[in-house]
C-alpha cells in the first residue's frame, strides 16, 4: 500500500501524490489513431456537420468545469478569420513551415507561425 497522500489512478499501475495538476495533452489526443482516421493527414472536413465528432476532441475541455465561453470563442475565431481572409490572401512558404510542437499542452507550433500576406484589392 501507499501513504495516505498519494493516490492511485484507477485501472494503471501509476501513483501519483495527491494534488498534483494533471494536463491532458491535447496534441496527443489529436494525432491519436484510436480516435481519428488518418490523424497525420489535414483534413477541415472532420468537422463538418454531417459527420461524428469523437469524444476526444475537447479544445474547449469537457464536463461541468468546461469552457463556459465556447460558443463566444468560436464565433470570435470566426469572425477574425472572415475579416482577415475577406482582406487578404494568405499562404506559408515551404520554407517557413510550422510544426505542431508535441509537448505543449495547448496547440502550438514548435518554430512560430511565419505567413504572407497579400491585400486583396477589390475592383469596383
Ligand atoms: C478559443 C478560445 C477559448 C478556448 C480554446 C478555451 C478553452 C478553455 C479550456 C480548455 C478550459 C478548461 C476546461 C476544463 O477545465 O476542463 C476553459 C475554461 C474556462 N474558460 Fe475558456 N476558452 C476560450 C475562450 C474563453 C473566453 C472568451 C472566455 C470568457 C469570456 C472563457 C472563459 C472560461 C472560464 C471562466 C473557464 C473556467 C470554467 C470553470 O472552471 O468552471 N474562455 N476554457
Amino acid at each position: 500500500m501507499w501513504p495516505e497522500t498519494f493516490a492511485h489512478i484507477p485501472n494503471t499501475d501509476i501513483i501519483i501524490e495527491k494534488g498534483t495538476p494533471i494536463y491532458i495533452s491535447l496534441y496527443g489526443l489529436g494525432v491519436d489513431s484510436r480516435f481519428w482516421d488518418e490523424p497525420e493527414i489535414y483534413n477541415p472536413d472532420r468537422f463538418a456537420e454531417s459527420n461524428h465528432i469523437t469524444d476526444a476532441y475537447i479544445p474547449f475541455g469537457i464536463g461541468p468545469r468546461m469552457c463556459i465561453a465556447m460558443k463566444v470563442g468560436q464565433l470570435h475565431a470566426k469572425i477574425v478569420l472572415a475579416l482577415l481572409l475577406r482582406d487578404y490572401e494568405i499562404w506559408q512558404t515551404k520554407d517557413n513551415e510550422s510544426f505542431l510542437n508535441p509537448r505543449s499542452t495547448f496547440t502550438a507550433a514548435r518554430n512560430g507561425i511565419y505567413l504572407q500576406f497579400r491585400k486583396i484589392v477589390q475592383m469596383t
